[in-house]
């Protein structure tokens, strides 16, 4: 696998020579944030070597490069889900590869269902801690000491410093930011209310089917990591009510502003 990594990053390095010091990876709807990257340089992922392909509405499905809010930065703009099928190993394939472009730091951010009754659509959660209930763990299997230890700590997955960061962004930005767990289940289906009620028991605010294998994968390289749930919906069996793809990307659409003025300001400040 390691060579596949390496293989994929010299071909995005010989299209891109600085070394990107951020990563962002931008979930269902947020993929607009990439688009205000300056002297962008956009490659899709069908053109990189090992790199797998988006299904995903929402999820545009190229990796762009340049600069925001003058640092230089690497966005995923559409990423890989395990509900796709593909292995988890694939679904962080480009968060290995971020790091051997030299990414220190990573934004992670998400679509996600409130189990927490006093968040709303539209709401922003600082993640600051996850329960990983996709049923597997993308570091199974042979460990590459190259990356990081086979049994890495995970105490601090969310970064205290870029959380107190991002919150002292907000109240100057007068966004309101709530602070939350977030519980990813592997999907595709969205949550029964009992599972609902499973992830409140657990200590969830947020559930999603994203993010908790891409941060998995990025703290054991070693990057410091914020991650920042967009509330698009209350969870199943709150308002009894059917969930849709498209209510997802509808308030994603809303809090649009928002969202692109706070991470932008983020990764000037980070
Ligand atoms: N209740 C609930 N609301 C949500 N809003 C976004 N997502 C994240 C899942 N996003 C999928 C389907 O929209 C696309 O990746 C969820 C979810 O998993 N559950």
């Amino acid at each position: 696998m390691y060579g596949k990594i390496e293989k994929a990053a010299s071909f995005i390095k010989e299209k891109f020579n600085a070394t990107p010091e951020i990563g962002l990876i931008l979930g269902s709807g947020l993929g607009v944030l990439a688009d205000e990257i300056e002297n962008a340089v956009k490659i899709p992922y069908s053109e990189i070597p090992e790199f797998p392909v988006s299904t995903v509405e929402g999820h545009a499905g190229q990796l762009v490069l340049g600069e925001l809010s003058g640092k230089k930065v690497v966005a995923m703009q559409g990423r890989f889900h395990y509900y796709e099928g593909y292995p988890m190993e694939l679904v962080t394939f480009p968060v290995r590869v971020m790091k051997l472009l030299g990414v220190e730091k990573m934004i992670v951010t998400n679509a996600a269902g409130s189990v927490n009754e006093s968040f709303v659509p539209g709401d922003l959660m600082l993640i600051t801690d996850h329960i990983n209930y996709t049923g597997t763990n993308p570091l199974i299997g042979p460990n590459d000491e190259r990356f990081g230890p086979r049994f890495p700590d995970m105490s601090e997955a969310y970064s205290k410093q870029l959380r107190a960061k991002a919150k002292e962004i907000a109240s100057s930005l007068k966004i309101d930011t709530k602070e939350g767990v977030y519980l990813g289940f592997s999907g595709p289906t969205y949550e029964t209310p009992a599972e609902i009620r499973l992830a409140r028991v657990m200590g969830g605010d947020a559930v999603g089917m994203s993010t908790v294998p891409e941060v998995i994968i990025a703290r054991h390289s070693g990057i410091e990591v914020l991650g920042i749930s967009c509330i698009t919906n209350m969870a199943a069996g709150i308002l009894d009510q059917p969930l849709s793809h498209e209510e997802v990307i509808e308030t994603t659409e809303k809090v649009k502003s928002s969202f692109l003025s706070f991470v932008k300001e983020i990764v000037k400040q980070m």
